[in-house]
């Protein structure tokens, strides 16, 4: 198996906090692995790390091969790696279409029309192609041209997701992108994943439930005050003593038996 990410000795300290302390794994290519561990434990960071948003304190991250740390977040962007964020970071006054079209290689001469229109004109019309099909992958594409802030909270996830699918991404980082969805939408992301999976696309899903994550993975990783704690095949790591005292604390893993059913 290739190696499509490899984080290795990873370290983000904000002052006295260490949000991550050590943290190495790898994400084989064309697999869909699981960050998991109660809040606080340094997963965003993690993510926000490989896609170059903090600046590392030491350690080293690599993708495709090629190590990527010290390079910009738009570099890491470009080189096929995109991503959801937690909080919904979509523009109110731009259409869903729009939204998306940001994503796409070269979205940024989205908002540039002015500058050299002839090559604006030609990078719209390939962001508009790939946003369309991007969010006709969601389930989204008949609200292309709505206003996100319209639409309800789960269907501006989808939106959230069809912008890092318009980059048509090698690796996809997905931080809790079915929050706040209803059980039958999170099966139905789940499945997209699958597919996406299917498609040859390599996935890092910051997910807390667990029941989605052990159905929809490859591999978990589970982090607890900055460290891995836990990592391999989902259903055994579920079940992992470290790892449900860190969900549930020591008293409650006898009696609690949720985990990894
Ligand atoms: N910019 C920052 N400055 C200071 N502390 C930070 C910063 N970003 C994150 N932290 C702290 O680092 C720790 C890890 O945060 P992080 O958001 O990575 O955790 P998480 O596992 O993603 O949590 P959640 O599941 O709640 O999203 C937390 O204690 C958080 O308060």
């Amino acid at each position: 198996m290739t190696p499509m990410l490899e984080v290795d000795d990873l370290k983000v300290h904000f002052g006295g906090v260490k949000a991550v302390d050590g943290v190495s794994f790898t994400v084989e290519q064309g697999s869909l692995c699981g960050l998991v561990g109660p809040n606080g434990s340094g997963k965003t960071t993690t993510i926000n790390a490989i896609s170059a948003l903090v600046h590392l304190t030491a350690g080293s991250i690599s993708v495709g091969g090629r190590v990527s740390s010290g390079r910009t977040a738009s570099v890491i962007a470009r080189s096929g790696v995109r991503r959801t964020f937690q909080a919904i970071r979509l523009l109110p006054d731009l259409t869903v279409l729009q939204n998306a079209m940001l994503g796409a290689d070269d979205g940024e001469k989205v908002l540039q029309p002015a500058f050299a229109p002839w090559r604006a004109a030609r990078a719209q019309r390939r962001a508009r192609e790939a946003a369309m099909t991007a969010l006709e992958r969601v389930g989204v594409a008949h609200l292309a041209s709505v206003r996100p802030t319209a639409l309800p909270y789960g269907h501006q996830r989808r939106v959230e997701i069809a912008r890092a699918l318009a980059g048509e991404p090698d690796l996809l980082l997905l931080d809790e992108p079915v929050a706040g969805m209803s059980p039958a939408e999170r099966i139905e992301i789940g499945e997209l994943l699958l597919s996406l999976k299917a498609d040859g696309t390599t996935q890092l899903l910051i997910e807390h439930d667990l029941g989605m994550v052990t159905r929809v993975c490859d591999f978990l990783v589970v982090m607890d005050f900055g460290k891995v704690i836990a990592s391999g095949d989902p259903v055994p790591t579920t079940r992992n003593e470290l790892v449900r005292e860190a969900y549930f604390g020591r008293k409650h893993v006898a009696a609690d038996d949720s985990l990894g059913a």
